[in-house]
């Protein structure tokens, strides 16, 4: 759907340079989802494989992250293999609703409420990110938690038309409970893409 270079807004590595990947296509449906554009495949051109890499690799960004729309839908081997081959680490960000194919250095896992993850996913997440719209999910992010792997790392990350609501309620959550730690999505304060 669309290239660019900017920072990583979320997670373990926000505030680092990184080249994003965006593949159109989703088939989650959230409600508060912030790219709805990217749900419809067919409106999107295809690229070349060898294309993107290159063009990511001669940004300078040590870091590839491919996000979406879902990736997941599809067969991701060729694209990583390629972005390794053009030097460059592999991120992921996804809702897991699929098995994950390709070789990847971070795999960033937020499940949703609108369609369940596939088990796969636990074992291979390196961050836990749940996007918080209601207290409820606060709970739900727990029932996570006991899921992934031990070194998972654990993110809440206020959704975005929510924020002022349930900021208060993540930053009270974290020094209770500490070994979440709070993600904001800074690329939006920073009005970068
Ligand atoms: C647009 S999604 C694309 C990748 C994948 N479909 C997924 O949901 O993980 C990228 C990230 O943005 C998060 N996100 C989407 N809409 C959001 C919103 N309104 N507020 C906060 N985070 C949001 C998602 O949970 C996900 O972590
Ligand atoms: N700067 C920036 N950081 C991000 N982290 C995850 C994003 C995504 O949409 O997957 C995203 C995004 O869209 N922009
Ligand atoms: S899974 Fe990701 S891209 Fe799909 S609707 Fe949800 S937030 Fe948007
Ligand atoms: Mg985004």
């Amino acid at each position: 759907m669309e290239d660019f270079y900017t920072i990583q807004g979320e997670g373990f590595y926000q505030g680092s340079a990184a080249y994003f990947i965006r593949l159109g296509g989703c088939d989650v449906g959230c409600v508060w989802c912030d790219v709805k554009e990217s749900w419809d495949a067919a409106a999107h051109p295809q690229v070349q494989i060898s294309d993107i890499a290159e063009k990511a690799a001669a940004s300078g960004s040590p870091i590839a992250v491919i996000t979406g729309g879902e990736p997941v839908m599809y067969d991701l081997t060729l694209l990583t293999r390629a972005l390794r081959d053009a030097g460059m680490r592999t991120h992921i960000e996804t809702s897991g609703v699929y098995p994950l194919t390709g070789t990847w250095d971070w795999v960033c896992f937020s499940p949703k409420k609108f369609k369940a993850p596939h088990p796969s996913i636990f074992e291979k997440a390196n961050e836990l990110k749940v996007i918080v719209f209601n207290k409820s999910d606060l709970g739900w992010a727990e029932d996570f938690a006991a899921k992934v792997s031990k070194q998972c790392r654990l993110y809440l990350q206020p959704e975005w038309s929510k924020e002022k609501e349930m900021l208060p309620l993540i930053i009270e959550y974290v020094k209770a409970n500490p070994k979440w730690e709070v993600s904001l999505q800074i690329h939006k304060y920073m009005n970068i893409p």
